[in-house]
C-alpha cells in the first residue's frame, strides 16, 4: 500500500510511520489522519509487529491541524462530520506506539503525540498548545490528555498562553519519557521499540490496557481491573515460557500465545 503524506517502513518487528508533508511542517488534515490510520490498521493486523514508532521530520512531528484547510470550515459542516473522531482510531489502538519528536509538536501535533503510549523527545523538540493564537481551543484531546500528564497549572497555563516549551521542560513536567540528542531519535526510538516488540505482544497490550485504564476509573477498580488481568496473563504459554526461561537461566523466546 502506498501513501502520498506518510511513508510506512517495517523493520523486522517494528513499524515505522513517517508523517510526510514537510512542506506544511506536517500539519494534519484529513488526508493525513486517514493515511495514518489505514497504515496504523496493516500493523495492528500483522502478527508479527510487537511495536510501531510514529514520527515527522527533523524540523517538526506535526505543526497541527491545516490552519489553511480549517480557515473557512462552518459549524453546521464540523458538527455533521464529528470532525477529528477519526482520531480516535489512532488513540485506540491496541499496540504500543512510540512518538519520536523532532522540532515543532504543536497543537493537533503535539496532541497526536499525547495520544500515543509514551514520547521520546530531541533536543530541538518544542511543544505547545497554541490553538488560543487562532481563536480556537484544543479540539482533540489537548486540554484532557495535557491536564492529565501534567497536571492543571501547566496545562492551563500552556493552552491560555498558547507558550511553547522545550524538550528540558516538556520532560520535567511530564509530557517527555526521556530525552535524546535530535541526531539520534530515530535510532533510538526503534531500538526502544524492537525491546518492546522483543516481549510477548499480548502481555504488552495487557500493560498498554492496563495503565490507560488510569485515566478511566477509580484506584481500586483499576486495581481490580489490573489484578483480573495478571490472573489472565497466567493463561497464556508466554507466561509459562517467561518464567521458566527465568529458572533455567536463559533468554524466553515468547510466541504470542
Ligand atoms: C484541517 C481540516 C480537516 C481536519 C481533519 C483531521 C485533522 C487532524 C486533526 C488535527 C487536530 C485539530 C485540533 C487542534 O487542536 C487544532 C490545531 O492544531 S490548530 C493549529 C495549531 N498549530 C499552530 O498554530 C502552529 C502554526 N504554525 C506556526 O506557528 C509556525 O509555522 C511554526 C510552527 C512556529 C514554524 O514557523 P517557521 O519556522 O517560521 O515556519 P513557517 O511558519 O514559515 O511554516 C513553514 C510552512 O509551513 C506552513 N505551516 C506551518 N504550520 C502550519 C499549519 N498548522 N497549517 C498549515 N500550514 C502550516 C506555513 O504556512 C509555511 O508554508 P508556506 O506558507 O510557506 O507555504
Amino acid at each position: 500500500m502506498s501513501y502520498e503524506t506518510i511513508l510506512l517502513e517495517i523493520k523486522d518487528r517494528v513499524g515505522l510511520i513517517t508523517l510526510n508533508r514537510p512542506q506544511a511542517l506536517n500539519a494534519l488534515n484529513a488526508q493525513i489522519v486517514s493515511e495514518l490510520n489505514q497504515a496504523l490498521d496493516s500493523l495492528e493486523a500483522d502478527l508479527k509487529i510487537g511495536c510501531i514508532v510514529l514520527t515527522g521530520s527533523k524540523k517538526a512531528f506535526a505543526a497541527g491541524a491545516d490552519i489553511k484547510e480549517m480557515a473557512e470550515l462552518t459549524y453546521p459542516q464540523i458538527y455533521l462530520d464529528d470532525l477529528f473522531s477519526d482520531s480516535d482510531r489512532v488513540a485506540n489502538r491496541r499496540k504500543p506506539i512510540i512518538a519520536a519528536v523532532n522540532g515543532f509538536a504543536l497543537g493537533g501535533g503535539c496532541e497526536l503525540a499525547l495520544m500515543c503510549d509514551f514520547i521520546l523527545a530531541g533536543d530541538n523538540a518544542k511543544f505547545g498548545q497554541p490553538e488560543i493564537n487562532l481563536g480556537v481551543l484544543p479540539g482533540m484531546g489537548g486540554t484532557q490528555r495535557l491536564t492529565r500528564a501534567v497536571g492543571k497549572a501547566k496545562a492551563m497555563e500552556m493552552c491560555l498562553t498558547g507558550r511553547f516549551i522545550d524538550a528540558v521542560e516538556a520532560e520535567r513536567c511530564g509530557i517527555v519519557a526521556r530525552i535524546v540528542p535530535a541526531d539520534e531519535l530515530l535510532d533510538d526510538a526503534l531500538k526502544t521499540a524492537a525491546l518492546i516488540a522483543s516481549k510477548s505482544v499480548p502481555i504488552s497490550m495487557m500493560v498498554k490496557e492496563s495503565v490507560n485504564r488510569a485515566f478511566e476509573v477509580s484506584l481500586s477498580e483499576g486495581v481490580r481491573f489490573e489484578r483480573r488481568v495478571f490472573h489472565a496473563a497466567f493463561a497464556t504459554q508466554d507466561q509459562k515460557e517467561g518464567m521458566a526461561a527465568f529458572v533455567a537461566k536463559r533468554a524466553a523466546e515468547f510466541q504470542n500465545k
